[in-house]
């Protein structure tokens, strides 16, 4: 493991917190979903921890119970993460953009503009989109996978033909003769494939890093990995256990070495919920103090993960001997084992429940060694190339997460001291890259 070092990103979301009553904390501003000057604020902390990314999920519909919650996105990736580029040097951003909804040449327009203008620090987190809520927006129905994918790769080839066919010396801007342009570098693409069409050129030039970096996420389906395998410098996982991460990454590498490419070229990303707070008692007591009714809506399916039926009478005292006894993981849901796990450490149901262990990701409540320790043994386990962070409420979480746990993974050894360079895939570690992968043959 030496000289590795863990790469981490900071999931950007609706300017609260993965805490669903985030917004309601008395230190937070309940203004903050529309204050681009909130998520200015939290990119500038993650800045200052040395973070390589801004992750930004999106789900461009309103779902959910958003009368007591949030719409849990951002208002709209690519127009805030151009304002928080105006305001930040060195970390990255990674925007979710539909390769279903969007087309083509709007896609790489936007996030090449932004890259130019962050100065190499686009990235784009290319999604086929399977929500009906988001789908109906667009006026379709959810296509099959087959046709979502075809339409991705489709989509994805396109966009990076674009992004290459402004030649990279094409842009003479010679005041003295007068030659602005030299047109024949810019070169068309002529692309014309069953769902998606483009003529070009992209009137945009290279960035500093060439063109943004392409992300994708979601389960590891033989279609995903093989879109990564093809195009992906990242991939943005929903993991639970150090087995089913290290299984997932190496699925996801044997699909990058199928496509021709170097596995070390894809780098691969575990999900954290991080609660940071002088002790895990009042780590729980901040989490139980905005669950609302998150957690007692839960609690029934807490027996359940356990094997076991809970009276609710019984919900705030430790497991009693012969109920540890006859606990049981289910092997259906790794969540089942870890619930197991802090149940055994003798927490009631309502705190094993505060412990996060049916949240969306694995979490960690407490002092900055329980974050960095977990941190550090996934990745020394080769569970993750980094981590994407989810504080629970950006207003301090941020913040506490640099100043608490960034200097313990530092002097452990497994976190860089500086920014590799300027450019997001500098600070990733993958290659330049400029139109298509030359390694990757045309479908
Ligand atoms: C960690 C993670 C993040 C995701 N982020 C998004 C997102 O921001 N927007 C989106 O439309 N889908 C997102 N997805 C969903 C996936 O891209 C994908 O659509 C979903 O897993 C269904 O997979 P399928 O299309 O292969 O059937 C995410 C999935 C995971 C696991």
């Amino acid at each position: 493991m030496t000289g590795r070092k863990a790469i981490l990103g900071l999931a950007l979301t609706d300017g609260y917190g993965a805490l669903a009553g985030a917004w309601r904390a008395p230190h937070v501003d309940a203004d903050n979903y529309a204050r681009i000057e909130a998520n200015i604020r939290y990119a500038q902390a993650a800045e200052r921890g040395g973070f390589t990314f801004l992750f930004t999920p999106d789900f461009p519909a309103v779902r959910g119970d958003v009368e007591r919650s949030t719409i849990s996105n951002i208002m709209d990736p690519m127009m805030q993460l151009a304002a928080i580029s105006q305001a930040t040097s060195r970390i990255g951003f990674v925007a979710t953009g539909s390769t279903t909804f969007q087309e083509p040449f709007n896609t790489a327009r936007q996030f090449k503009a932004l890259d130019v203008m962050s100065h190499g620090r686009a990235g784009w987190n290319a999604v086929t989109t399977s929500d009906p809520a988001v789908s109906a927006n667009y006026g379709k129905p959810v296509a099959e996978r087959a046709v979502r994918y075809q339409r991705a790769h489709e989509s994805i080839q396109v966009v990076q033909a674009l992004w290459g066919s402004w030649q990279e010396d094409a842009w003479i801007k010679d005041q003295t003769s007068g030659r602005f342009i030299d047109a024949s570098k810019l070169r068309p693409v002529n692309l014309q494939g069953e769902y998606v069409a483009s003529r070009g050129p992209l009137a945009i030039p290279p960035s500093e890093q060439g063109q943004p970096v392409i992300f994708t996420s979601g389960g590891p389906s033989p279609h995903l990995l093989q879109l990564a395998g093809r195009y992906a410098s990242g991939f943005i996982a929903e993991v639970w256990t150090i087995e089913e991460a290290r299984a997932q990454r190496q699925m996801v590498r044997d699909a990058a070495r199928e496509a021709g490419r170097d596995p070390d070229d894809i780098k691969y990303f575990a999900g954290l919920m991080t609660t940071v707070a002088p002790t895990v008692r009042e780590g729980l007591d901040r989490r139980l103090a905005l669950a609302g009714d998150v957690i007692e809506a839960r609690l029934p399916h807490l027996g359940a993960l356990l094997g076991l039926h809970i009276e609710p009478s019984r919900y705030d005292e430790p497991l009693t001997p012969a109920q540890l006894a006859a606990a049981h993981a289910s092997p259906l849901d790794p969540r089942s084992s870890i619930a197991l796990d802090v149940a055994r450490e003798g927490w009631s149901p309502r705190d094993i429940l505060a412990h996060g262990v049916i949240d969306y990701h694995p979490t960690t409540v407490g002092p900055a060694e329980v974050h960095a320790d977990h941190l550090q043994k996934w990745f020394e386990a080769g569970a993750a190339d980094g981590f994407w962070i989810s504080p629970d409420i950006y207003e301090d979480g941020v913040d506490a997460f640099v100043d608490q746990v960034v200097p313990l993974l530092r002097a452990r050894g497994i976190y860089p001291e500086h920014y590799a360079g300027a450019t997001l895939r500098e600070n990733l570690g993958v290659p330049r890259q400029y139109g298509p992968d030359p390694r990757i043959k045309k479908q």
